[in-house]
């Protein structure tokens, strides 16, 4: 079975489907759609632009050609050919088994079929398939194309091998599979938000407080906690030196307070239906739902963001795997096809991403330096110097910089930056990036760097191969007549002219 997944199927394509659909497409895989609400295009064009857009902020790394979507007439049409097949139709067992044997009776024999259920059992969705080993719950978190996690679940008659190569193929496309040991309604994650759900419940049935009071003690404590650091590991810490079984000691008994409801079930009656929507519109009806999807996905961009630069930049959690996804889009970019022509190289076509901006509003320092070293990357791959390269065991260096601050960059801002080579000799290159601002051209900033190549191991300077300097030379040459850049060799504080 391959890792990789060539052609995917969608099954419904409203919220979750939608979401599916989208991160398969960004991933550079094609998507067949069957979905016979009449205004289902409509549905996933729209979370396939908010996707999009979600991208742009979260990454620099080069996404491959987005895939092609197909909407179908059947269901029969839409998994012909595919090797995963994703069904996420509405949550009642009757139809989820209907439309998984029809999947089943209709797929090839070694596609994968997934299911996004919330807390049906796979036991009893593959109940009527011929090939039930290949069914397994692939339930994920909404939006499906930020949030990595897929809890895979298998039934009786799911094969181990089955949850093995589903997880192995959503690495590929920056997802997290995690294998559950046992079927159980509702999995981990929907066992664990139901019971926050439920008691959050009673506290607005009971007037404790209102919806926004909650989801303020939520997001302004423990929610940001469980993003970096989930509960046990959180609790260890809470424990002190003493460590976890100091943190039971010290808890455990509360557990047979009165802390809690869970065991019983509000009653969802008319009047606190009312009272959560009342209080749910007063908190956020101010806003559509895409404007409030689009304000989500921003912040997790964030949140990923820090996140990657976490545990000294090593990365933590969904930041690590972030990480390792854009490693991947790297290492299969395809080759850099930048013209050198007789003007500066046009590298970097970005937008300004939330984590980036500071309290000023817009883009902050070490951003700038940020997008004038993914320049000078950009032209290490242009010159032949890639990642298999550096793990060669060669590189260059950046030994000094000088950045200029000319413009403002704002949150979301579309910008570009270009470089020119002003000299090189076989250990060097002297070069002069601009950052501009794509819709006026204006130069935001400049920056005026030096590049060594090192041999990595020796920690020493040493000139590069031949076929890299073949390239530098071929840059060199076009950028030759180009006058020399405005602010080149200038120092802090010189006057200008
Ligand atoms: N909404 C959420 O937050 C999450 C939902 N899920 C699960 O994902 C599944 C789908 O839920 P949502 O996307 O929220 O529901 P939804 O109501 O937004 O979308 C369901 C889609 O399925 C389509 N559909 C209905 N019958 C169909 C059929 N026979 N063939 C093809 N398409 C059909 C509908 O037209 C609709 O577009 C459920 O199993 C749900 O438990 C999983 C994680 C989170
Ligand atoms: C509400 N829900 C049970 C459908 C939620 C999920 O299944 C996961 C999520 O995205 O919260």
């Amino acid at each position: 079975m391959t890792t990789q997944i060539q052609k995917a199927a969608c099954i419904g394509g409203g919220v979750i489907g939608g979401g599916w659909i989208a991160r398969f497409l960004l991933a550079g895989i094609d998507v067949k759609v069957f979905d016979p609400h009449p205004e289902a295009q409509r549905i996933v064009g729209e979370v396939i632009a908010n996707a999009e857009r979600a991208y742009r902020l979260l990454t620099m790394a080069p996404l491959p050609p987005k895939g092609k979507l197909t909407f179908c007439q059947s269901l029969e049409e839409a998994v012909e050919g595919a090797d995963w097949i994703q069904e996420s139709v509405p949550e009642r067992l009757d139809l989820k088994r209907g439309v998984l044997t029809k999947i089943d009776a209709a797929a090839k024999p070694d596609a994968l079929i997934g299911s996004s259920t919330s807390g049906l059992k796979p036991t009893d969705l593959q109940r009527d398939m011929k090939h039930p080993e290949r069914l397994f719950v692939a339930h994920p978190y909404n939006p499906v194309y930020l949030l990595p996690l897929a809890e895979l679940v298998g039934g009786e008659k799911t094969s181990r091998a089955t949850l093995e190569t589903a997880r192995d193929r959503l690495k590929p496309i920056g997802m997290k599979g995690v294998i559950i040991n046992k079927e159980i309604e509702a999995f981990v994650g929907d066992r664990l938000l139901e019971a926050v759900w439920r008691e959050g419940l009673w506290l607005i049935k009971d007037d404790i407080c209102d919806t926004e009071t909650l989801d303020d003690v939520i997001r302004y404590s423990f929610g940001m906690r469980w993003a970096q650091m989930g509960m046990f590991e959180t609790y260890r810490i809470a424990g002190g030196e003493a460590g976890m079984r100091h943190f039971i000691a010290q808890f455990g008994p509360c557990l047979s307070w009165p802390w809690t409801k869970l065991t019983d079930v509000v009653d969802l009656t008319d009047e606190l239906i009312d009272k959560i929507a009342n209080q749910s519109d007063a908190q956020s009806g101010a806003r559509g739902i895409r404007e409030l999807e689009r304000i989500r996905d921003q912040n997790l961009c964030g949140i990923m963001q820090a996140l990657k630069a976490g545990d000294e930049g090593r990365g933590w959690g969904a930041g690590k795997l972030l990480a390792e996804f854009e490693e991947h889009l790297w290492k299969n970019a395809p080759k850099a096809k930048v013209e050198v022509k007789v003007e500066p190289l046009r590298l970097l076509d970005i937008k300004v991403s939330p984590a980036w901006v500071d309290y000023n509003g817009h883009m902050t320092e070490f951003r700038y330096l940020q997008v004038f070293g993914d320049t000078s990357d950009a032209l290490l791959r242009l010159i032949g110097v890639d990642m298999e390269y550096v793990e060669a065991g060669h590189s260059y260096y950046t030994v000094e910089t000088h950045i200029r601050h000319l413009g403002e960059s704002k949150l979301g801002q579309e910008i570009y930056s270009t470089l020119q080579l002003v000299s090189h000799d076989e250990k060097r290159l002297h070069y002069f990036s601009r950052i501009h601002d794509a819709k006026t051209g204006d130069i935001l900033a400049t920056a005026e760097q030096m590049m060594v190549h090192v041999d990595s191991k020796a920690a020493k300077a040493c000139p590069a191969p031949a076929h890299v300097l073949a390239k530098v030379k071929e840059i060199a040459d076009a950028h030759a007549s180009l006058p020399v850049p405005e602010g080149f060799g200038r120092h802090v504080g010189q006057k200008k002219g």
